[in-house]
């Protein structure tokens, strides 16, 4: 029984293209596609798979304006899938599977793909009946790619194809990029590292570079490279990070297009190079997912840099800093199928973010490239790996793309997004960058236009004059010139261009046109960093004038500060002497330095109240304003500390010249504006020694007398001369009388001025209770008894007042004169001084008293007189006492006797 063949039922019809891309013409013609229609006929699926891949077409090499090269690996479809997270206890043994790596294919499993491979250069995809919409199939052809590794090719295979003309041109210095994109387990990282027993790009390559570092090792000793290995990931979904994948490595940052701080380990060889990459590898950070074992969830970069110091003299080595960069970029991953939750799921979203922007970049270079118009977008400032590998998103430099597939019909939608995504960045030109690496002006040339690249990708450098001209201007080290040589460089470029030519020749110029463009870029290096350099000196020496000006100041202070201190010290000093003289005026000796005439501005005989006695009085006068001063200083600050052998060695000195009425004193303690000061009980209350008390009781006595201003009977100036005619009066009558008694004799009997003295001198001229009455005697001992009875009375009739009108002063001076209470003649005068002090205090006087007082003032011999009856009671108590003050008693004795006859001569004069 014939039964007829049903209709394979794997047989799809598919529609024509719709979004097939023909190959751009740009591209290098390839060899015709084998089969390549717009509609495909069914044909078996497992001729598809077991079919022999078409003959690869002979490599060719590879042309400075090719475009960018994309290739396409195929991941073998039947590798035991990975159990599903959670569902499968045994998620270990998978594990172990998946480390090994050895793809553990079950043939017949599963047979059901979406892509085909049509040639070494183009795939179809067709879309599973599952996936479609409507019952007609749909089929897609993706032509263009740089070559098409089918699911069965080996690491070799890719290695030769993909990483070994890097490589090489690696080696001549060109640096490269090769970046692996693809979905989640197509098989990245696998194609990049393998597994020891079938080594992916990044070993063979190490392999490579070392090999020929050995066979070339006598040659070019001083050829050395480095590596580099750091990711990009996103811990929690907290923004993305770089972790340096070297020994000891740390968190690093990206600053501008680099990472600062990455690690560069020098390898020497191959062992150590695999080391450091095997220890990156355990390193980087992968999760087991439902679509990969061992996914990938970081951007991995791999740098080698390869560093030739030196020349060996015949050769031109150019790859100084030529960096060959490999990136195992994480697999874009729909949630749906890999089932992530949580910190996957955050980490998914991280891989497809920078999966988006990077074929973002891709696109917006190819659009800028297709329109120049169109601005280049910024799109590599979205990601850290962009950012990384910026110059080679913008076209500055050449890179290599391997997408890698899964061609199940479950992968459908995960490979159509790739190659829809991927396919437009075959058209991507690049102009002759690799040969001109690292030059400034060619870099900032191509960001702006693609027009400019392919100008001087045609340069021959033939044309050796303008060469050397450039040679010349940049064997000049100023900066100023570098832009010149820039332009002379460009007009340089236009004209050769004018003018292509191929061959040896054009290559050789080119590589001494590098060699002009590496000088020319040491040229703008040193310009900048003399510019700063200029910039720092500037800035440096404004800071050292400003520096200059500030320590100007600061000695200008400093010697201001010196100064003052100096004033300080001085006027410390003079307040020391102040302060020792102040101790030395304690002791003062007047015979070694007389008092000058230099009145205390209070006590001054200058004043207009004194200076018609000073011009009509007698030497007396002169002797009252000697005493004057001696009594300045008396009540100064010398009161208290004056001893008794200096105020007699004054006394002696001054004999009868300096002994006399203080009328300054008399008329400011009269006229009550130096009571104050002058009953002050801190002055008064010092006074201790005799001669002290003397004085004290002198002054005293002064402050008694009241001039009076209206009556005119000053006794011994202007107005008061009558009072002097009255005491030469006396003076004529009483020439052999002691003088005491004598004064006071004639002063009591002969006229009424007398009586006025007298009651003058017991201060009862404003006592109302004085008894007036009192005869006067004639005889020595009852003038004395008049005179006491007088005092006796008046400081009786008075006392009682005066206590009440000021005790304070009272008390005060009863206190400076403790030792006076005991003798009844200097007793009585004290009464009698005592309350005349006190009539003239303040608190003693009337309201108005200062307008209508009064001045008399009493003649100096009279007070004298007074004075010398106390000194003779001195002389007299002085022998009863210890004895001492009774020389110095009697010395004044004989210096007022000796005064008072002076006094006596000049009045008779
Ligand atoms: N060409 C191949 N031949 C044999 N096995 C392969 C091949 N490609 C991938 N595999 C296997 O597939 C699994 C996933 O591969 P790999 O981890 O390289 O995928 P991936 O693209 O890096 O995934 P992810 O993006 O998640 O890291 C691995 O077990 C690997 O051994």
């Amino acid at each position: 029984m014939e039964h007829q063949s049903p209709c394979p039922p794997t047989t799809v019809r598919r529609n024509p293209h719709r979004n097939a891309r023909k190959t751009p013409s740009t591209l290098p013609p390839r060899d015709p596609p084998p089969s390549a229609p717009s509609t495909i006929a069914p044909f078996p699926i497992d001729e598809l798979l077991h079919a022999d891949p078409p003959p690869d077409p002979p490599r060719k090499p590879q042309s400075p304006s090719e475009n960018l090269n994309v290739f396409l690996r195929i991941r073998p479809l039947d590798i035991v899938p990975p159990p599903k997270i959670g569902k499968n206890p045994s998620t270990a043994a998978v594990k172990k599977k998946g480390k090994g790596m050895s793809p553990n294919i079950l043939k017949g499993r599963n047979k059901n793909v979406c892509l085909v491979m049509n040639d070494s250069s183009s795939v179809t995809l067709s879309a599973p009946i599952s996936a479609l919409e409507s019952k007609r199939a749909k089929s897609e052809v993706y032509d263009g790619f740089s070559h098409v590794f089918p699911s069965d090719s080996i690491q070799k295979e890719v290695y030769e194809r993909v990483m070994d003309p890097l490589v090489e041109g690696f080696m001549e210095g060109k640096s490269a990029l090769l970046v692996a994109l693809g979905p989640t387990g197509s098989g990245k990282t696998h194609t990049m590292f393998g597994c020891p027993r079938d080594p992916g790009m990044v070993p063979r390559a190490l392999q490579k570079i070392f090999s020929h570092s050995n066979e070339s090792g006598d040659s070019h000793p001083s050829r050395s490279y480095y590596l580099s290995m750091f990711e990009i990931y996103s811990e929690w979904g907290k923004g993305e990070r770089i972790l340096d994948l070297s020994p000891n490595g740390v968190e690093l940052s990206l600053q501008q297009s680099s990472v600062k701080g990455l690690q560069e380990v020098m390898v020497c060889n191959l062992t150590v190079a695999e080391s450091l990459i095997a220890h990156g590898m355990l390193k980087r950070a992968t999760a087991a997912t439902n679509a990969n074992n061992q996914s990938s969830r970081s951007q991995c970069i791999i740098n080698i840099r390869n560093d030739l110091r030196n020349f060996d003299g015949k050769k031109e080595f150019l790859s100084s800093g030529a960096v060959l960069t490999i990136a195992d970029l994480a697999g874009a991953e729909k949630a749906r199928k890999t089932g992530n939750q949580g910190t996957r799921l955050l980490e998914s979203n991280f891989i497809n973010n920078t999966s988006m922007v990077f074929g973002h970049c891709l696109r917006s270079l190819l659009e800028h490239q297709k329109n120049p118009k169109k601005p280049l977008q910024k799109h590599c400032k979205n990601s850290l790996l962009t950012r990384y590998l910026r110059e080679y998103l913008e076209g500055k430099k050449r890179m290599t793309l391997i997408l890698t597939v899964k061609p199940g019909e479950d992968d459908y939608l995960d490979t159509s997004f790739l190659l829809r995504q991927a396919s437009p960045y075959m058209k991507i030109k690049y102009s002759n960058l690799e040969e001109l690496p690292n030059f400034p002006s060619l870099k900032r040339s191509t960001t702006h236009s693609g027009s400019e690249h392919l100008k001087r990708r045609k340069f021959n450098g033939s044309d050796s004059s303008l060469v050397n001209a450039v040679k010349n201007d940049n064997d000049e080290v100023d900066g100023n010139h570098t832009s010149e040589k820039e332009a002379k460089y460009e007009k340089l470029q236009q004209k050769a261009n004018a003018s292509p030519k191929s061959g040896r020749s054009a290559h050789m110029s080119m590589e001494r046109l590098e060699d002009l463009h590496t000088e020319a870029q040491r040229a703008r290096n040193e310009k900048i960093m003399l510019g700063f350099a200029k910039a720092l000196w500037n800035v440096l020496k404004e800071y050292k004038q400003k520096l200059t000006e500030s320590d100007k100041d600061a000695e200008k202070l400093r010697d201001a500060l010196r100064k003052e201190k100096a004033s300080v010290s001085k006027l410390e000093k003079e307040l020391e002497e102040l302060r020792s003289c102040c101790s030395c005026c304690k002791h003062p000796s007047i015979d070694d330095s007389p008092p000058k005439q230099e009145p205390f501005s209070g006590f001054s005989a200058t004043g207009p109240l004194m200076k018609p006695s000073v011009q009509e009085s007698t030497k007396c006068v002169d002797m009252v304003h000697e005493y004057n001063n001696i009594s300045m200083e008396y009540h100064s600050d010398t009161l208290e500390s004056r001893t008794s052998t200096d105020v007699s060695k004054e006394w002696a000195k001054h004999g009868g010249e300096g002994f006399g009425a203080n009328n300054i004193l008399l008329d400011e303690i009269s006229s009550g504006d130096n009571v104050g000061s002058f009953s002050s009980p801190m002055v008064l209350g010092t006074v201790h020694t005799e001669e002290n008390e003397m004085i004290g009781q002198m002054v005293d006595s002064f402050s008694n007398i009241k001039v009076d201003e209206e009556c005119k009977s000053f006794p011994f100036g202007g107005e008061c001369l009558p009072r002097q005619t009255e005491v030469k009066l006396a003076d004529q009558k009483g020439e052999n009388l002691p003088v005491n008694n004598h004064r006071v004799a004639d002063l009591e009997e002969t006229n009424i001025q007398g009586q006025h003295l007298v009651s003058t001198i017991a201060g009862s001229e404003h006592s109302d209770n004085i008894d007036r009455s009192s005869p006067p005697t004639s005889n020595s001992g009852e003038n004395e008894k008049v005179v006491t009875c007088n005092t006796q009375n008046s400081s009786l009739s008075m006392d009682g007042e005066i206590m009440k009108g000021n005790p304070k002063v009272s008390s005060s001076i009863s206190k400076s004169h403790p030792s006076v209470v005991k003798h009844d003649g200097l007793a009585d005068e004290c009464k009698v001084r005592e309350p005349s002090v006190k009539i003239q205090s303040p608190a003693s006087k009337p309201p108005n008293c200062r307008k209508s007082r009064t001045r008399k003032l009493l003649p100096a011999s009279a007070m004298l007189l007074k004075e010398f009856n106390s000194l003779e009671i001195d002389a007299e108590n002085a022998k009863e006492n210890k004895g001492k003050s009774s020389t110095k008693g009697m010395e004044r004795s004989q210096g007022s006797i000796s005064l008072l006859r002076l006094l006596n001569s000049n009045v008779n004069r």
